[in-house]
C-alpha cells in the first residue's frame, strides 16, 4: 500500500576499468534483427471499487515474428504451435487460444525437441532500489522468481528506505540506465517490461521509446506508503504524455490515478487495498504489478493475470501478517513456505 499522502504532495511529488566505467564489450554478438510488432488490441480495464473490475475483451496480442506472422495472420494458433513459433499471446488456453509462451530459441527449441526443459519467459524490471528489501527492485524479482519467470533488472535510482520510511534517494546516472537498458534488451530479449520507480521524465520517455510494442506493465510509482515523494510533477507528466500511451496496462492506486488525470482508455487497472488486515505492507504495490507482469509473460489473459496477481498478494500479505520486522510499515512476504534449506535432493 503506498502512503496516502495530500494529493497536493502526491502530485509534486574488467580489469583496468575504473569502478562504474561503462565497458564496451569486444566480439559481443550483433542484436537479433527484426523489431517485434505487437499486434492485435489492448483491453478496455478499468478499476471501478473495492478491487479492479476488470472490463477485458479478449484480445490476442501475439507477438508477431516471420514466419510465424503467415500463421498467425491466419488465426491458425494450432499449426503455429506445432511449428514452435507460438509465442507471448495474451489470450491464455482458458481463452481458446492457446499460446503458452515466448517462442523459444534455438537452444530452447532443440532442448524442447529431446523433451528437455525449455527457457522461463524473461521478464525486466526498471525501478529503484529499496534497502529494506521491501518494494522496488527486491520485490520485483522476488515476485519474478517466485512466479516461474527469469527477472533482469534495470535501476534507475538507489533509495535508503526502510520501515519507517525513505531517507535518500539517488537518481542513478541516465547514461547507465540506457547502458542497464541495452543490455537487457539486445541480449536477453524480455517478453515483458515492468516499470516502477523511473525516477525522471528523461527515463519516462526513454522507457517509453524503447519499450513500445512489448508487454509493458506500468506501475506508476510516485509516493510510498511512508508518503515519501518518488516523482515530480514533471515526471507525472511524462508518464501522461510519452508511457500511458505505450502501455499494455497501468497499474494506479487511485491517487495516483487521479494525478494522471483518471484515465480510463484501455489497460488501466486502478489498485486498491484488500481484505487482509496487515500493517505489513510496504511493497504491495510493487508485488501486484510484478505478479501482473509474470502471469502475462507466461501467455494468461488480463483478466486472468489480474486475478492471479491479486491472488499472489493476498497469500503474501496472510504469510507476513505476523512478522515485527523493523520498527515501522513491515514488508509483504517474499517468502514461501518450502523454501530450500541446503538439503541435496
Ligand atoms: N490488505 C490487503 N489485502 C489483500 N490484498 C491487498 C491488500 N493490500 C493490497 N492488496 C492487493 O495489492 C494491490 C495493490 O495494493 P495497493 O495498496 O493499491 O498498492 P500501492 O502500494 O500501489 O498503493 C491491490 O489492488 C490488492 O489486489
Ligand atoms: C524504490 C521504491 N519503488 C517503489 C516504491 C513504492 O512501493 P509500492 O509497493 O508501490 O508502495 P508502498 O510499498 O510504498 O506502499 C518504494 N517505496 N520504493
Amino acid at each position: 500500500m503506498r502512503g496516502r499522502a495530500p494529493a497536493g504532495r502526491r502530485r509534486a511529488a574488467g580489469g583496468r576499468h575504473p569502478v562504474g566505467a561503462l565497458v564496451p564489450r569486444p566480439g559481443r554478438p550483433a542484436p537479433r534483427g527484426g523489431r517485434r510488432g505487437l499486434v492485435g488490441h489492448a483491453v478496455a480495464v478499468r478499476g471501478d471499487g473495492e478491487q479492479a473490475r476488470l472490463r477485458a475483451a479478449a484480445a490476442c496480442l501475439c507477438l508477431r515474428r516471420a514466419p510465424a506472422a503467415r500463421l498467425r495472420a491466419r488465426g491458425d494458433h494450432a499449426r503455429e504451435r506445432r511449428s514452435g513459433a507460438a509465442i507471448g499471446c495474451l489470450r491464455g488456453r482458458r481463452d481458446g487460444c492457446g499460446h503458452a509462451g515466448r517462442r523459444p530459441g534455438h537452444r530452447g527449441r532443440r532442448a524442447a525437441a529431446r523433451g528437455g526443459p525449455v527457457n522461463p519467459p524473461v521478464v525486466v524490471t526498471i525501478a529503484g532500489t529499496d534497502s529494506g528489501g521491501a518494494a522496488g527492485i527486491a520485490a520485483d524479482l522476488a515476485t519474478f522468481a517466485a512466479l516461474g519467470v527469469h527477472g533482469a533488472c534495470v535501476v534507475t535510482a538507489v533509495t535508503a528506505q526502510d520501515t519507517t520510511g525513505v531517507h535518500a534517494v539517488h537518481p542513478v546516472p541516465y547514461d547507465v540506465v540506457v547502458a542497464q537498458l541495452d543490455a537487457v534488451l539486445d541480449d536477453l530479449d524480455p517478453v515483458a517490461v515492468k516499470t516502477g520507480m523511473l525516477g525522471t521524465p528523461e527515463v519516462v520517455r526513454l522507457v517509453a521509446e524503447r519499450c513500445a510494442g512489448r508487454l509493458l506493465v506500468v506501475d506508476p510509482v510516485m509516493v510510498a506508503t511512508s508518503g515519501a515523494v518518488l516523482a515530480s510533477e514533471a515526471v507525472v507528466a511524462a508518464y501522461r504524455e510519452h508511457l500511458l500511451p505505450v502501455a499494455t496496462v497501468a497499474t494506479p492506486n487511485e491517487e495516483e490515478h487521479a494525478s494522471l488525470g483518471r484515465p480510463d482508455g484501455p489497460g488501466v487497472i486502478v489498485t486498491r487495498g484488500g481484505d487482509v488486515p496487515t500493517t505489513n505492507d510496504h511493497g504491495t504495490g510493487c508485488t501486484y504489478s510484478a505478479a501482473l507482469a509474470a502471469h502475462l509473460a507466461h501467455g494468461a489473459s488480463l483478466t486472468t493475470a489480474a486475478d492471479r496477481a491479486a491472488a499472489y498478494v493476498t497469500q503474501q500479505l496472510v504469510a507476513g501478517k505476523d512478522w515485527t520486522l523493523g520498527r515501522g510499515r513491515g514488508p509483504v512476504a517474499h517468502v514461501h513456505t518450502t523454501p530450500h534449506r541446503g538439503e541435496i535432493a
